[in-house]
């Protein structure tokens, strides 16, 4: 049995008087590539942001490798790296390219300016995006600019084994991207879950079919506030379960209300 690295038990979340997580328990184990699935404003990104620390439950525990965490990300470090990439891409328009995506590592790494070049082109070549370092994110395509936000998200110093994040968090990495962009970070996604040691688990909130199909090994449909179903990533495809195959046809007829 694979170990859990992270465990909500009981979760609860409200924002005013809406209730967006209602007693959740899920559990992300090393090894995962976990799909967060669900119609829009059920609370998917809160739950990413709850796993990273930023916000806290007004109910429930969590638990990393075991230990309670008590309080947000800034009270105790966790004792696992754990990474977030956010959904909207905020890049300094009045840096290029290669300075946004080596900011990090251009103030906190000790790693001469050579090697960040080296690395910065090698996140760009991952994304896709080789030689567009001199260009500044006004110059970009929207597309363009997620993928250079997607590289500086994962760019770390590999001098430092503690920098590298061993949870990835992903909040619709792919979501506006042409659909070979999508493929290109989708296996960007996979490899590095593969290839770095650190980097083992990943929990990815996604609205696109192909993500889910590439990326993910192992689902949960929220609504209500309720992980109402659970399921492999072909098991999503088969399942007679009402709201997954209502959410699946894009259908407005069935148990899920279309909200505004
Ligand atoms: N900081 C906040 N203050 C007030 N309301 C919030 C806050 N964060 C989230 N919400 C509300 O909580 C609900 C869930 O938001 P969340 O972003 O987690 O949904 P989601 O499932 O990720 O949605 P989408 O698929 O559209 O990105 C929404 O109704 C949202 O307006």
């Amino acid at each position: 049995m694979a170990e859990p690295l992270i465990e909500l038990k009981g979760v609860s979340k409200a924002f005013g008087s809406r209730v967006v997580l209602d007693r959740i328990d899920l559990t992300l184990y090393r090894g995962d590539a976990l799909g967060i699935i669900g119609p829009s404003g059920t609370g998917k990104s809160t739950i990413l942001r709850i796993i990273a620390g930023l916000d806290v439950p007004d109910e429930g525990e969590i638990f990393v490798q075991g230990r309670q965490r008590l309080g947000s990300i800034d009270d105790v470090p966790d004792s696992i790296g754990i990474g977030l990439v956010f959904q909207q891409s905020a890049l300094f328009d009045s840096l290029t390219v290669e300075e946004n995506v080596g900011f990090y590592l251009l103030r906190h790494s000790k790693l001469s300016r050579q090697r960040i070049r080296a690395l910065v082109n090698e996140k760009l070549e991952m994304v896709g995006l080789a030689d567009i370092g001199d260009r500044y994110p006004a110059q970009l395509s929207g597309g363009m600019r997620k993928r250079v936000s997607f590289a500086r998200a994962i760019i770390a110093d590999p001098d430092n084994p503690k920098d590298r994040p061993e949870v990835l968090l992903y909040d619709e990495p792919t979501a506006g991207l042409d659909p070979i962009a999508s493929t290109v970070l989708e296996d960007v996604i996979r490899q590095l879950q593969c290839v770095n040691v650190g980097c083992s688990s990943y929990a990815i909130v996604t609205h696109q079919e192909s993500t889910v199909r590439r990326a993910v090994d192992r689902l949960v449909f929220l609504y209500e506030g309720k992980i109402q179903w659970e399921g492999s990533a072909q098991e999503v495809q088969t399942t007679d379960h009402p709201m997954i195959r209502q959410f699946a046809s894009g259908s407005t007829e069935g148990p899920i209300h279309a909200t505004g």
